[in-house]
C-alpha cells in the first residue's frame, strides 16, 4: 500500500474524495502547509499559487482560523495547500485546541514551508515556531523569505543568512530556502516547482479545476468575520466567531435573477464588544453587513441578502460546549 492508497485524514479537512483520472508516468501529488508568524504572507502566497482568492487575507494578524486548502493543478502534479491557524503560546482552551490542530497537521503533510517576511527581522516568534516544528521529525521543511519586494538586496541577503542560521541553531534541515514575492509575482512559479518536486509520486487526488474544498459556509463565515474586524481594536480578533446558520437560494426568483439568502450569527464574548461591532444606532453593523455582502456576492457570483445578528456567547473561547457549537 502506498502513501496515497489510504484516506488522508488531516484534521479539519475532509478525507480525500475518490481518486480521479489516469496519471501520466512520474505524476506527483501531496500536501504542503505554510506556517509562520501572523502577517507573514501565508494566505497571499496560497492565493498566488492557486490563482484565486480562496483563503481570506487580511492586514490584521491571526484571522486564519479554519483549515482551508487551495489546490494547484498541473499536468504533471497536484499540490494541495493546507492553511492552519497561527501557533501561539496557549492562554485559553481555544488556543490549546488550535495548537494541537497545527501540530497534527504538520505531522501529516508532506512539506511544511515556514514563511519569514523579508521586511522584518527574525524574532522570538519565528524561533518559537521553528523549535516546535523541529519536534515533527519526519516532515520535510523548507524556508520561504516572503515579501522580498519590501526589502533591499542587502537586507534580503542577511535575511537569508539569518534563516540558514536559525535552521542550524534549531536543528532544522531546510530542504530549500526560497525568496519569493507574492505581490510582485516573483519566484512564485519556482516555489511551485520546488514544492511539487518534494511531493511523493502519486495519483491525482481531486478533480480538475477544483480550487478549494472549503465548504462555502466556511468561506462566507470568514468573509463576514473579516468585514467585522475591519477598523476595530487589535484585541477584538480573538473574540469574534461567525456561524452561518442558513444559506439558500430564494425560491420563486427568475432563473436569470437569483438571490442567495444568508442568515449568520456573529458571536462576541462580552456586551461591551457587542457595542463595538454594532456601533452608534447600528451604523457600524450596517457597514459590516454591506461590505461582507458585496464580498460574498463577488466570490459566489450571486446577489446576496445577508441577515446578520450579533450575539454574546460569554467566554466562548474557554467553554468546551461553546467551542464545539462554533465549530472548533
Ligand atoms: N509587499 C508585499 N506585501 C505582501 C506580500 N505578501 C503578503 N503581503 C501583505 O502582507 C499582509 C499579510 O498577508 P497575509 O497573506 O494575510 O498573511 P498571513 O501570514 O496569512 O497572516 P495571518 O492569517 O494573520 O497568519 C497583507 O496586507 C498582504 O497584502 C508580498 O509578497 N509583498
Amino acid at each position: 500500500m502506498t502513501e496515497h492508497d489510504r484516506d488522508f485524514d488531516i484534521k479539519g479537512v475532509a478525507p480525500a474524495p475518490p481518486l480521479h483520472g489516469q496519471r501520466p508516468e512520474g505524476y506527483r501529488s501531496g500536501f504542503a502547509c505554510f506556517v509562520g508568524r501572523p502577517n507573514a504572507g501565508k494566505s497571499t502566497l496560497t492565493n498566488a499559487l492557486v490563482g484565486s482568492k480562496v483563503v481570506i487575507t487580511s492586514n490584521k494578524p491571526q484571522t486564519t482560523r479554519t483549515v482551508v486548502k487551495g489546490i494547484v493543478h498541473r499536468d504533471d502534479a497536484q499540490l494541495i495547500l493546507v492553511d492552519t491557524p497561527g501557533l501561539h503560546r496557549p492562554r485559553t482552551l481555544l488556543g490549546e485546541r488550535l495548537n494541537d490542530l497545527v501540530m497534527s497537521t504538520w505531522s501529516e503533510v508532506d512539506v511544511v514551508a515556514v514563511c519569514f517576511p523579508a521586511d522584518e527581522k527574525i524574532g522570538p516568534g519565528d524561533t518559537f515556531i521553528v523549535n516546535e516544528l523541529a519536534k515533527v521529525r519526519r516532515t520535510t521543511k523548507i524556508a520561504i523569505a516572503t515579501k522580498t519586494d519590501k526589502a533591499t538586496p542587502e537586507q534580503l541577503a542577511s535575511h537569508l543568512l539569518a534563516i540558514a542560521e536559525l535552521g542550524r541553531t534549531t536543528g532544522t534541515d531546510w530542504a530549500e530556502i526560497v525568496p519569493v514575492s507574492a505581490v510582485g509575482d516573483s519566484q512564485v512559479g519556482l516555489l511551485a516547482d520546488i514544492l511539487i518536486g518534494l511531493m511523493p509520486e502519486g495519483p491525482q487526488l481531486y478533480p480538475d479545476g477544483e480550487l478549494s474544498d472549503a465548504p462555502e459556509e466556511a468561506i462566507v463565515a470568514e468573509l463576514i468575520r473579516e468585514a467585522a474586524l475591519e477598523g476595530v481594536r487589535d484585541e477584538l480578533p480573538h473574540s469574534i466567531a461567525v456561524v452561518v446558520e442558513e444559506m439558500n437560494l430564494r425560491e420563486g426568483r427568475p432563473a436569470d435573477r437569483p438571490l442567495l439568502d444568508i442568515h449568520a450569527n456573529l458571536f462576541v464574548e462580552r456586551d461591551s464588544q457587542k457595542g463595538i461591532i454594532i456601533g452608534h444606532k447600528g451604523s457600524r453593523l450596517r457597514e459590516v453587513g454591506t461590505a461582507a455582502r458585496l464580498q460574498i456576492a463577488a466570490m459566489l457570483g450571486t446577489p446576496v441578502h445577508l441577515d446578520l445578528h450579533v450575539k454574546v456567547a460569554k467566554d466562548w473561547q474557554r467553554d468546551p460546549r461553546q467551542l464545539r457549537k462554533l465549530g472548533f
